[in-house]
């Protein structure tokens, strides 16, 4: 099935996706230097002997000698993935690979799936048991009720560590969040509200369970599952959990049941709910549709049928996604952090009230992007956070950590909350919510990007990726054989992206015009004007680009850099009273560092490193960094002297002189600029921390340096970003792939590069 229709990718990109590069989601970086035989002899044998007899003697020295309390198990049976159903043990592993890589993404978690092979509870509960020493968490995953049940809270009473059942309590603190604010922007009290819930699973009961203990009444609950409504004396299909909640009612049916209902919610399967069955639900009725990948009902249809409703789906691509990603790394972040020995009702209810208080507050500006095109104030469209709002790391997991210090089940109790909400907010990379950030304000102001090289097929996935991103529309130049590409590459309709080429574009003749009024007086005849933009794709695009037919240009994976430059310079000029230089970030998941320039000037002048400096602080705040300048050299305050200093030192007069509004020091050798032990040799220093901005004397340190990084470095590098030219253009390094390409043109389209 190719659902483009339905999703905003192909199947076929989606396998691509996990195969691409390393097969799966997920990989072990050890946090350790590994390089000498002294890191090994302490890493392992014989220095590991010594952690070993401490952990022996004192337990709790585990916490501090091995990864363990920071390390979540995500494990599964299978036995009911999404709501695909019974896929078995194996075919969950893309599920679970991707649940322990949003506990990193989202919550600084490390996490590792299991895949446990069998459907009986025993077999199951003593292999997760004998686990314990492994890890500081319990995330069990789309295991199948009743069993569920029975599982959990077997390993709860057994084990000394947090257990905790996703589909059951993830789902239910997120469900209550998001139905104490729909209660509440209806004008409905909780004791009050008619609930159906279809579902009768995992899921249903837990969240059924939750939304009772805050306040829904058993009466007003009618829950169905495959048979219809569970009524007070049914004995088909029966188990003790679902009979604690059988209602007393006529109604054998979902759609009886819903008639005068104020909520559905939806815990079963993919189009259990029908269009005419909301129809004569109460006023203004609250429509929670969980089911994954595809709801009880879609949004449109649900919209359709009941344009009053609030509605809410687990998926992304819709407004109000209620999905338990919102909850479990986030409430394992505080229990991990005060080292709880259970997750229990109190961090429950804490999770859920912070959760549902986070979005009745005004979205700051620097977060609103995180919402893209959709409603950011409470209010029908926005009843619960974004998975990517940052304030979730801050709120939720310091919620959680209070919850279990006052219910007595911190073994490590908090002492400074402020520091230690500050600490939870440093675990969040900046560059990586500021990418996501970028990302999804690309999505709500899509711009016309223009791919200047669709020949290549790394150039038309990262369009396509563009495109169906939803972060702006691709404009092509390339030959027309490029459709043909497009279609092997999985595209239904390429006749849908707009393509130029220059044999058959009307523009040509307008271009030469314009050429060669430029380029006259620079010894170009108007034949060589008319030959560069029938020949060279970087000069016809960049003359799209200047004609406005789209709003930024990327390019760079066919020529060399200097090359392509120079071609874009026939055409394009720096913005006025800049010169253009080259970015590169490095991106740890603890340090960013931007570094510049890297690409286009050789030697800068005192005046340019000025400007550079200056330039790439403000990349680094637009990126949420405040920055701290280095301006390198081999010399570090004069010592070993030289010829080349002069240059540097005159800038960082240039910045005094204009009493520039960041810390910034130099000149410095790197291990200076990024080492706090080193820089501590030189008290009068006026750098606060390490550097995060490394301006570099000459373009062949910085080349080197950067490329090296790129190559050798453990760290990811964005870039290079080519800032200060009149237009948003951006040049690619040659081996780009195509999710950097993606990005390159995410930040040439939002304005952070230029
Ligand atoms: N948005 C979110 O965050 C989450 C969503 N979910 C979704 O909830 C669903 C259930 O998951 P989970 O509880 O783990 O699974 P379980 O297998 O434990 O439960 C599934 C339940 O759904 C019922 N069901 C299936 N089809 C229908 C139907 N057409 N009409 C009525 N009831 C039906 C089953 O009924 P019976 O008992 O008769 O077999 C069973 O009670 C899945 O779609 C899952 O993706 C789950 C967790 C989180
Ligand atoms: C979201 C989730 O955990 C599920 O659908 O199973
Ligand atoms: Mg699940």
């Amino acid at each position: 099935m190719n659902d483009r229709t339905k999703n905003e990718f192909s199947d076929r990109e989606a396998l691509l996706y996990h195969s691409h590069g390393r097969p799966g989601k997920i990989e072990i970086i050890a946090s350790k230097p590994m390089a000498t035989q002294r890191d090994l002899a302490l890493a392992y044998s014989p220095g590991v002997a010594v952690p070993v007899r401490a952990i022996a003697d004192d337990p709790a020295t585990a916490y501090d000698y091995t990864a363990k309390g920071n390390l979540v198990a995500v494990i599964s049976n299978g036995t009911a993935i999404l709501g695909l159903g019974n896929l078995g043990a194996l075919a969950s592993k893309p599920v679970m690979e991707g649940k322990a890589v949003l506990f990193k993404r989202f919550a600084d978690v490390d996490s590792i799936d299991i895949e446990v092979a069998t459907e009986d509870p025993e077999a199951f509960i003593n292999a997760v048991q004998l686990l314990e020493p492994s890890f500081g968490g319990i995330n069990l995953e789309d295991i199948a009720a009743p069993n569920c049940f029975i599982i959990e809270q077997t390993l709860k009473e057994r084990m000394n560590i947090p257990v905790f059942h996703d589909d059951q309590h993830g789902t239910a603190i997120i469900t209550a969040a998001g139905l104490i604010n729909a209660a509440w922007l209806t004008g409905r009290e909780l004791e009050d509200m008619k609930v159906v819930v279809n579902g009768a699973g995992a899921a249903a009961i837990a969240c059924t369970e939750l939304i009772k203990a805050l306040g829904v009444r058993h009466d007003n609950v009618i829950m169905c599952d495959r048979k219809g409504v569970i009524w007070q004396g049914r004995t088909e299909g029966m188990d003790q959990w679902k009979s604690a909640h059988a209602a007393k009612t006529e109604a054998r049916t979902l759609e009886e049941a819903l008639k005068g209902a104020d909520v559905f919610l939806g815990l079963s399967a993919a189009g259990a709910l029908k269009p005419d069955m909301v129809m004569d639900m109460a006023k203004a009725p609250i429509i929670f549709a969980m089911a994954n990948p595809d709801p009880e009902i879609s949004p449109p249809d649900a919209k359709a049928a009941r344009p009053d409703a609030i509605i809410a789906t687990g998926r992304s691509d819709f407004p109000n996604q209620v999905n338990n990603v919102l909850c479990f790394p986030f409430i394992f972040r505080g229990a991990l952090d005060v080292r709880a020995t259970t997750i229990n009702d109190a961090m429950k209810i804490a999770a859920a009230r912070a959760i549902a208080q986070l979005a009745r507050e005004p979205v700051p500006e620097e977060v609103a992007a995180a919402y893209g095109g959709r409603a950011a104030s409470f209010g029908h469209e926005y009843i619960i956070p974004a998975p990517f709002d940052p304030r979730l790391m801050e709120v939720v997991p310091a919620a959680v950590a209070r919850a279990a210090m006052f219910s007595g089940v911190a073994q490590r109790p908090i002492e400074d909350m402020d520091a230690y909400r500050q600490s939870l907010r440093a675990r969040l990379n900046p560059t990586t919510s500021v990418l996501t950030l970028a990302y999804e304000a690309a999505r709500k102001n899509p711009r016309r990007v223009l791919f200047a090289e669709a020949e290549e097929e790394v150039v038309l996935r990262a369009a396509i990726q563009f495109r169906e991103g939803g972060y702006g529309i691709p404009v092509l130049v390339g030959r027309d054989g490029v459709r043909d590409k497009l279609k092997e590459l999985g595209v239904a309709d390429p006749d849908s992206f707009e393509l130029h080429n220059a044999k058959h574009s009307p523009l040509v003749q307008d271009m030469t015009d314009r050429l060669y009024e430029r380029l006259q007086r620079r010894g170009y005849l108007r034949r060589d004007c008319e030959r560069m933009v029938n020949r060279d794709r970087n000069i016809f695009g960049a003359l799209l680009l200047e004609m406005g037919h789209a709003d930024a240009m990327l390019t760079g994976v066919t020529r060399t850099y200097a090359q392509t430059m120079r071609e874009l310079r026939y055409v394009l000029d720096p913005a006025e009273g800049r010169t253009p230089f080259g970015i590169h970030v490095l991106v740890g998941q603890h340090h960013t560092v931007f570094m510049a320039d890297t690409t286009v000037n050789e030697r800068p002048s005192a005046e340019l490193l000025a400007q550079i400096a200056r330039e790439t602080a403000a990349v680094a705040r637009r990126m949420g960094h405040e920055p701290r300048v280095a301006f390198l050299s081999y010399s570090t305050f004069g010592n070993p002297p030289g010829n080349w200093l002069d240059n540097i030192r005159d800038a960082v007069a240039i910045l005094d002189a204009e009493g520039a509004e960041f810390e910034y020091e130099g000149e410095m050798a790197p291990d200076v600029a990024l080492n706090m032990k080193m820089l501590a040799k030189y008290p009068f220093a006026r750098l606060s921390a390490p550097a995060n901005v490394l301006v570099m004397p000459g373009l062949q340190s910085a080349n080197l340096s950067a490329k090296l990084l790129r190559e050798l470095g453990g760290d990811s590098v964005i870039g290079p970003m080519l800032v200060g030219m009149e237009k948003p253009v951006q040049i690619a390094p040659m081996a780009a792939s195509a999710s950097e390409l993606v990005t390159l043109a995410v930040l040439a389209a939002g304005g952070i590069a230029n």
